[in-house]
C-alpha cells in the first residue's frame, strides 16, 4: 500500500504534510480562485445596478428582493449541504458592500458627477 506520507514536504521541525491535504488545497485554491471571478462578475454588475437606481432616483437597498434573496439562498444552501444561517449572512456580507457602493454612486449621481459627465473645465487653474 502506498504511503500517504510519501510525497508530501516535511515541514521544519514537524510532522510530513499527509499528501490528501496538498491535493485538497489544490482543489481549495481553484475554487477559490472561481469565487473571486464570480465575486468581481457580481459587482460588475451591481455596480451597473447602481447607476441605474441612482439615474432613476431608486433607494439602493431594495427590502422585498432581499427577502427573495435570503430565502432562496437558504433553501438552495439545505439542499447542498451548506448551513442555511452561514449562506444568509455570506449573502448580508456581500450586499453590504453592494449597498455602500449604491449610496456612494447615489451620492456622486447627486453632485452631478455621473451620467458619463465629463468634469466640469476650470479654466483658471
Ligand atoms: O437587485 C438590486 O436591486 C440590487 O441593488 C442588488 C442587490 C444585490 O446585491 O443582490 C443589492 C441591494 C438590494 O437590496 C438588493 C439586491
Amino acid at each position: 500500500m502506498a504511503d500517504p506520507f510519501d510525497e508530501s514536504p516535511v515541514p521544519a521541525g514537524g510532522r510530513p504534510m499527509p499528501a490528501e491535504i496538498l491535493e485538497l488545497r489544490g482543489t481549495i485554491d481553484n475554487i477559490d480562485a472561481a469565487l473571486v471571478h464570480l465575486l468581481a462578475e457580481r459587482f460588475r454588475a451591481t455596480h451597473r445596478v447602481g447607476e441605474l437606481k441612482a439615474t432613476n432616483g431608486m433607494p439602493p437597498a431594495d427590502p422585498q428582493r432581499d427577502r427573495q434573496q435570503i430565502d432562496r439562498l437558504k433553501s438552495l444552501a439545505s439542499g447542498a449541504g451548506l448551513d442555511p444561517e452561514f449562506a444568509e449572512q455570506f449573502r448580508n456580507f456581500i450586499v453590504s458592500e453592494v449597498i455602500r457602493h449604491h449610496e456612494r454612486i447615489a451620492a456622486e449621481h447627486a453632485a452631478g458627477r455621473r451620467l458619463g459627465d465629463a468634469p466640469p473645465l476650470d479654466t483658471y487653474s
